[in-house]
């Protein structure tokens, strides 16, 4: 079906920004995604492309700061990327197991890309929703912060782990720094890391330690703006553009390009991104942005 379903939903949208171009070639595609193509065009964008509404509130000047920097994947990337993560017989998502210290981390050659977060920012919940087309894997969240005690390591078929962290902040584990600092530093299939932000309060204390860990281990990071569904769309520009120029400005080592999620909707278009940006990974250790 998928190929089919895919160009069919594509149809309305060929007016779309350049981002959105032709299907060059049938992928194969999950339901979900289909669906997703079929939603009207305004809800659509705003689902895939959540900062693009944004741009109309920047003064016309400022409007290039944030197309440069926002990530616009084309339909058929999302597409494409998709079938990572969707669970099949012959692409396994699952649980390996959890360690509270490097020595005990599975010995796994793929590469791997971890998520890390003040607690309660919505790390599980984010690799919960990447997993919506992997329903058998159960990824426990919380209202409660330091719900996440242990580092959880998932199989993302051959491609690649993913990994769980506890949150760093309030009731953060007791070995937190011994358990997540040694990883970050010392984990050598370790590709990208994901740092959440929660776009309510932004860049706190807390997260400017994990920036500075991360920038010292020379480690590619990405930062992603978590509950944006919480704010504003005033507020959230403040955030986004803040978190932007802190980017260009202060980091070495961070992918230039926000990633905006809100949890509480269909979020699993979202994980095309992820694999995308686990490609950027070999040439990114050594990157300046220049803005
Ligand atoms: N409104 C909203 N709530 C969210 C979002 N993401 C997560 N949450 C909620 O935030 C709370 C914490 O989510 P978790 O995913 O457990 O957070 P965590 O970062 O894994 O927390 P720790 O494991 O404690 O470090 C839960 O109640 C989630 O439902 C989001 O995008 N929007
Ligand atoms: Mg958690």
């Amino acid at each position: 079906m998928a190929a089919r379903g895919l160009l069919s939903g594509m149809g309305c949208l060929f007016e779309m920004p350049a981002a959105l171009g032709l299907v060059s070639r049938p992928y194969s595609t999950s339901q979900t995604f289909a669906e997703v193509l079929r939603l009207p065009k305004t809800q659509l964008t705003k689902l895939v492309f959540p900062l693009q509404e944004l741009q109309r509130h920047l003064l016309p000047e400022s409007r290039p700061v944030l197309h440069l920097k926002t990530f616009d994947p084309s339909l058929e990337d999302i597409a494409r990327a998709e079938s990572f993560f969707t669970a099949t017989t012959r692409n396994r998502i699952e649980y390996l197991s959890s360690a509270e210290h490097l020595d005990h981390a599975p010995d796994l050659l793929r590469p791997e890309v971890c998520f890390i977060g003040r607690s309660n920012v919505g790390k599980s919940s984010l690799i919960k929703a990447l997993f919506s087309l992997a329903p058998e894997v159960e990824v426990r969240i919380s209202k409660k912060p330091g719900h996440t005690k242990k580092m959880n390591f998932f199989k993302v078929g051959k491609h690649f782990t993913l990994v769980d962290m506890p949150g760093y902040g309030y009731r953060a584990p007791e070995d937190f720094v011994n358990m997540v600092e040694t990883y970050l530093k010392e984990r050598k299939n370790l590709m990208r890391t994901f740092l959440l932000v929660d776009s309510v309060v932004g860049i706190q204390k807390a997260d400017n330690i994990a920036i500075e860990m991360c920038e010292e281990f020379a480690l590619p990071y990405v930062m992603v703006l978590t509950k944006i569904d919480k704010s504003s769309k005033g507020h959230l520009l403040k955030q986004v553009l803040q978190i932007q120029k802190f980017v260009a400005t202060k980091t070495q080592g961070c992918f230039p390009q926000l990633f905006p999620v809100r949890n509480q909707e269909q979020m699993n278009i979202i994980s095309l991104n992820y694999k995308d940006i686990i490609n950027y990974s070999k040439y990114v250790r050594s990157w300046k942005v220049v803005t």
